[in-house]
């Protein structure tokens, strides 16, 4: 969340965060019945499961602000980029206090109504970011009056789930399978896993309808969901037992479980399959980890042209670009270290850069100081440029002392949306670098001549997320190397591993 000062007609600037963003693009499509973000009443009524007028509503729908806003009059509300999305016209500004209720949690928030400042050009997959006035209107064009089934797809549809929108199509169809609305849920910044949602979309029902939409993160996406389906005209809600659907406005129609019969080769309601014939749907977890190994996910759980897609956006570790962050005190072997395996990564015959702390301070963030601040923007540029290289496909080794945990996390979380992240964490004690103390910077920071050194007179957060934690004292350098190595070929990232499951 960033405020700027003003904009050309002297309203204040503000990017809201993620999930006031959300609402906002809900607010503006129509998909809420509500004209902009609530006041404290609306929103300790909608907590409690309805607005003030009794209409039932899941949600409390706000705009946190900084405190500075508070007294503004009216708002541009912008996207991540700075482009104008909306005008709040603010009617009250309000503090949620400690004993605020769920989902209201502390701070300042300004409540009115939106307009639109022009179309909004944010947001992966635009072109499916259908208004549900649209959807009803094409509708009503075709002359489509029956039953609606609406369908949330947060991840990808395999056979199980494509079975369960048939039957609830046909159960609630009139001799015909019914409309199905695919929702397909993805989040703003990038499209996440949606090209393989879309890419069932030929195995669904033949009348079927897709749009995209961005709905508040966690649960309360889930709650949400079933009035936002009513909005586009949807008239059932297919149910998993998630989140939303006890309170839904929405008829729920749940087919109930199914498994795969191997004696007839179909997926069938679990009642009517025998034990001893039952198969169940891979895990999420264990889909990812076949498609980390390059196998091919099994035919009888998902569509080829759904495995070909996951495939395409989860290529096998091997090929996968990857972020290997070194991270430890001054003199605790990240740089040795990083070095040895940056070699050894290059013989594998992968692509690779190396981000060594030192040239990167002379090149790329030349100029900043080891305040909180300058380290900050060091790391995040050592982890911009990590994350180009691994959505490329490539191999990068970073090795700053990078100090704090929140600015690791905002590299680890950059990375991740463009492949996988490896954190080391090389752990060598205080005592073992000062007495090293290769540079001779121990000593001077001891005697005062350096200001906030690592370790001595500034900070260092250690990791609880470390993927390797490294102890290099007494350790031969090659021996420390061989670890990491040994770790990302264990991890599928390196080919040959132990049981020849990395190779591709
Ligand atoms: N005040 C202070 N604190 C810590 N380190 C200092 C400081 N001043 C200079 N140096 C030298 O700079 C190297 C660390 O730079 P980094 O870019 O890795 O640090 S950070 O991640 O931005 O915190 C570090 O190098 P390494 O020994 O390779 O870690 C030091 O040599
Ligand atoms: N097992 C080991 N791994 C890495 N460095 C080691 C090891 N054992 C001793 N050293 C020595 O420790 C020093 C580490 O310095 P460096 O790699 O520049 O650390 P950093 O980059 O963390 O400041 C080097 O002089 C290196 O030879």
């Amino acid at each position: 969340m960033h405020t700027g000062t003003e904009n050309g007609n002297g309203a204040p600037v503000h990017t809201p965060d993620p999930t006031a963003l959300a609402h906002l693009e809900l607010i503006l499509s129509g998909a809420y019945p509500l004209p902009g973000f609530m006041g404290e009443a609306e929103a300790r009524a909608a907590a409690g499961g309805a607005l003030p007028d009794g209409t039932p509503w899941p949600i409390p729908v706000t705009l946190p602000v900084p405190a500075e806003l508070s007294g503004a009059e009216r708002v541009v509300l912008a996207d991540p980029e700075g482009a104008p999305l909306a005008e709040l016209q603010v009617q009250g500004a309000w503090e949620a206090g400690p004993d605020a209720p769920d989902g209201l949690g502390p701070g300042h928030r300004l409540a009115g109504e939106v307009r639109l400042a022009g179309p909004p050009a944010y947001g992966a997959l635009r072109h499916l970011r259908l208004a549900p006035a649209e959807l009803r209107a094409r509708r009503e064009a075709q002359g489509a009056s029956g039953p609606l089934l609406a369908v949330v797809a947060r991840g990808p549809l395999h056979h199980r789930a494509l079975a369960r929108i048939r039957a609830a199509a046909d159960r609630i169809g009139d001799g015909a399978p019914a409309e199905v609305l695919l929702l397909v849920d993805v989040p703003l910044e990038s499209q996440g896993q949606a090209p393989a949602v879309l890419a069932a979309e030929p195995l669904l029902p033949p009348r079927t309808w897709t749009a995209a939409l961005t709905l508040p993160p966690g649960a309360d996406g889930g709650r949400v969901a079933p009035y936002i389906a009513r909005a586009f005209g949807a008239t059932h809600l297919l149910g998993d037992g998630g989140e939303g659907e006890d309170a839904s406005p929405l008829p729920v129609v749940d087919p109930g479980p199914w498994r795969y019969d191997t004696a007839k080769g179909a997926w069938r309601p679990a009642a009517e399959v025998a034990e001893g014939d039952a198969a169940d749907e891979p895990s999420a977890d264990e889909v990812e980890e076949m498609l980390a190994r390059g196998r091919t996910l099994p035919a009888w759980s998902t569509p080829a042209r759904v495995a070909a897609e996951l495939a395409r956006l989860r290529p096998a570790r091997t090929r996968r670009g990857l972020t290997v962050l070194f991270t430890g005190l001054s003199g605790s072997g990240k740089s040795t270290v990083a070095r040895a395996v940056a070699e050894g990564i290059r013989r594998s015959g992968r692509t690779l850069t190396l981000l060594d702390g030192d040239v990167v301070r002379r090149m790329l963030s030349k100029g900043l100081t080891f305040s909180r601040e300058d380290r900050d923007m060091n790391v995040r540029r050592i982890g911009y440029v990590a994350s180009e290289i691994t959505r490329h496909g490539g191999v990068a080794v970073c090795a700053p002392i990078a100090p704090y945990a929140a600015t690791r996390a905002e590299v680890r979380s950059m990375v991740e949306e463009n492949g996988d992240f490896f954190l080391v964490h090389v752990a060598t004690p205080l005592e073992e670098c000062e007495r090293r103390d290769r540079k001779g910077l121990y000593a001077k920071a001891r005697a005062g001549e350096i200001p906030a050194f690592t370790g001595i007179s500034d900070p260092y957060e250690e990791p609880a997320d470390a993927d390797l934690v490294l102890d290099t004292t007494g350790q031969d350098p090659a021996d420390s190397a061989a670890e990491v190595l040994t770790a990302l070929r264990a991890g599928g990232w390196l080919p040959g591993a132990p049981d020849g499951a990395g190779r591709d």
